[in-house]
């Protein structure tokens, strides 16, 4: 049925499968025609359309609770009451639902990104409760843990997720906080036994939150079997006062998202049934036997973080949300805004300036490329059976896309000027809001050396390398299998450049070893991700060349390669000849997608109340 369902779609629009593939494709000729509607069907995908446009219903339906002027009417703790407000509407609505979360992840990530459409915030509440809490719960919990997703699923209850302590946060296997069995009582006492081991940042605790999944080293007779995750119920339903034993302060006010409550807590020997251990995989019976499905502690850790998956994914589409919001403020500007021209009474709009076609049509081109790169991952983690380089690619893509749009909205406020400064045009709420995204659920300069590591695992890392330069006429350029060619000699190369520097070491430990070429492991993680990219794109077009796919595939290879040229010349992958050719290749690609650009942004079908009120220079013509 559901098969059924998504080929309707795909008829009605009309989308042509398999009609060429990207050899056959000449993208070194101008962007044909675009159909908005196809686009839209093809980068928000065939499974996802039908619940994303439910969410933009829901925005446009409600504007007193999507108001254009965001939350600028507001001061910061009728902020935090409103994004409550919008997210206690969305779920009684069951727009986001908990069933989506093990059953339906397609869903759920998807309709997040059109919240972020309208503000991170919002999107981040729930993604914190929905996500981090429910997931944590779906994914780690029993059948004797379902009881508290009725409630939740409604937001009568809210959910957080407390990992961070002020002592450590990426190195989570540091935790401190305890949780140890006591059988005469049958409960663990979670204490935070230093002032080190307090949980710092936890979202949606500093004012909302009733429960939080607590990541604490499980301790039952005397033995330390590594970090578990905990059922830690810490305010009371009816009263809503902290119960006895914790102690949680408010985080302060942040760069941004001030709409979410971030809270600090600590633990004084607070007793929990035995049963709100979250026991998938590990369990310690009620006359104190521990247990484990897995055979290693660090087996034990590595599924203890699997609901992270979900949340990098949650964490892309937010940066996609807001990244698809910014550039159409910027572009939709620069298609207005006059300045300079060949005399004063003839000045041209911004988008004529060549300038401003490379700085936006670049990260235009991302947004839509990673945007469908993630249909794989989606569909991955809605298998159910996920294969086993999807932690390596949710990481990747988490950290390569906030990256990215970080850059891109600073880029969007500087091409709107001054207007790009103003609140009241949304661009700095955004890019204050978005910032942390680099950070959180994973800092990426850790996630990329988890790429490294997942790609020097495998044994395609200890083939010997073929000679490949990238050579001949600038027609190479323009060919994406070339470019995959040229992307896999440079993962290969750097691959084995890597392995020698660790093998050849000074370093005797193996941990000082790795951490003395962190940056070119990070090298590595960027090749990887671009080349498995491109190379789900190259397939991806090769079953429906909607337009201008293949040519926004081309510029954000492209891109990508310029980024890296000093790399790819002084290793021979890349003549010299082809590399002074690729930025004017660049700027032509540029100027072709910005005659299609607006269309490209309605196919992002973004409800107006995300958009400024005035679209910045309506005050001024
Ligand atoms: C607004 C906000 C909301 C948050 N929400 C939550 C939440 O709900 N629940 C929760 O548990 N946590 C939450 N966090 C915490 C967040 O996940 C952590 O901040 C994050 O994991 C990074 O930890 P840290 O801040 O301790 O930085 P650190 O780990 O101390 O890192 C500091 C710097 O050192 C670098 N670094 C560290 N280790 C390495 C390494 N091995 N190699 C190279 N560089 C390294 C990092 O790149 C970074 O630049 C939130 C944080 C913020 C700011």
């Amino acid at each position: 049925m559901y098969t059924n369902r998504i080929e309707n779609i795909i008829n009605q629009i009309g989308i042509n499968e398999c009609s060429s593939s990207a050899d056959s494709l000449n993208l070194n000729s101008p962007i044909g025609e675009v159909n908005v509607a196809k686009l839209k069907l093809a980068i928000d995908s065939p499974e996802a359309v039908e619940y994303k446009d439910v969410a933009r219903k829901f925005i446009r339906d409600n504007p007193a609770l999507f108001p254009r002027e965001h939350y600028m009417g507001f001061d910061w703790a009728g902020q935090r009451e409103h994004v409550l407000k919008q997210a206690k509407s969305i779920a009684t609505n069951g727009v986001v639902r908990f069933a989506d979360v093990s059953k339906n992840p397609t869903r759920i990530v998807n309709v997040i990104e059109i919240f972020s459409l309208y503000s991170n915030n919002v999107s981040t509440k729930l993604g914190v409760h929905y996500s981090l809490f429910g997931g944590t719960v779906q994914y780690l919990g029993t059948a004797r843990h379902q009881k508290y997703m009725a409630d939740a699923d409604r937001l009568d209850i809210l959910g957080s997720f407390s990992m961070t302590e002020i002592g450590h946060g990426s190195n989570v296997r540091g935790l401190e906080t305890t949780a140890t069995y006591d059988k005469q009582t049958k409960e663990f006492v979670i204490n935070s036994p230093t002032p080190s081991s307090q949980k710092f940042w936890i979202g949606g605790a500093g004012l909302h939150g009733h429960f939080t999944t607590v990541f604490a080293r499980l301790i039952n007779d005397g033995k330390d079997h590594g970090i578990h995750a905990f059922v830690v119920p810490i305010r009371d339903r009816a009263t809503h006062k902290v119960f006895d034993g914790i102690t949680i302060k408010d985080c302060g006010h942040k760069m941004g998202l001030n709409g979410v409550d971030n809270g600090q807590l600590r633990f004084e020997h607070v007793r929990i049934p035995r049963e709100n251990l979250l026991n998938k995989y590990s369990d310690v019976t009620e006359d104190g036997v521990y247990s484990s499905k897995l055979s290693t502690p660090i087996k034990n850790f590595a599924a203890t973080m699997a609901p992270f998956i979900l949340g990098r994914v949650l964490i892309v589409k937010g940066a996609s949300g807001a990244s698809k919001t910014c550039l159409s403020i910027a572009i939709r500007y620069s298609f207005v805004r006059k300045q300079f021209g060949p005399s004063l009474d003839n000045e041209q709009v911004l988008m004529t300036l060549s300038s401003q076609k490379r700085r936006l049509m670049v990260p235009l081109a991302n947004t839509v490329i990673y945007d469908i790169y993630l249909h794989k991952i989606i569909q991955q983690l809605a298998s159910g059976k996920p294969p086993a380089s999807i932690h390596a690619h949710a990481s990747g893509i988490k950290a390569i896309f906030s990256w990215d749009a970080v850059a891109a909205m600073q880029t969007c406020r500087e091409a709107c000027g001054g207007q790009g400064y103003r609140t009241a045009n949304l661009i700095s709420e955004f890019k204050a809001d978005c910032d942390i995204i680099c950070t959180y659920e994973g800092d990426n300069t850790v996630l990329m050396q988890q790429v490294a590591k997942y790609v020097l695992g495998l044994k395609s890392s200890d083939a010997p390398l073929k000679p490949f330069t990238l050579d001949g006429p600038a027609q190479q350029l323009y060919n994406l299998n070339n470019l995959l060619a040229l992307f896999e000699a440079r993962e290969a190369l750097l691959a084995s450049q890597v392995k020698a520097m660790i093998k050849n070491s000074k370093e005797k430990d193996a941990y000082y070893a790795f951490n003395a070429i962190i940056p070119f492991a990070v090298k590595l993680g960027h090749a990887h991700m671009q080349k498995e990219i491109l190379s789900e794109l190259i397939q991806f077009n090769n079953k429906q060349a909607v337009n201008p796919i293949p040519h926004l595939t081309l510029l954000y290879t492209l891109g990508k390669i310029e980024e890296d040229l000093g790399y790819l010349v002084s290793n021979g992958l890349l003549s010299p000849k082809l590399a002074q050719q690729l930025p004017t290749i660049i700027l032509d690609l540029c100027d072709q997608v910005s005659k299609v650009s607006k269309q490209i942004l309605e196919s992002f079908d973004i409800p107006q109340n995300c958009l400024p009120i005035e679209n910045l220079v309506e005050d001024l013509y």
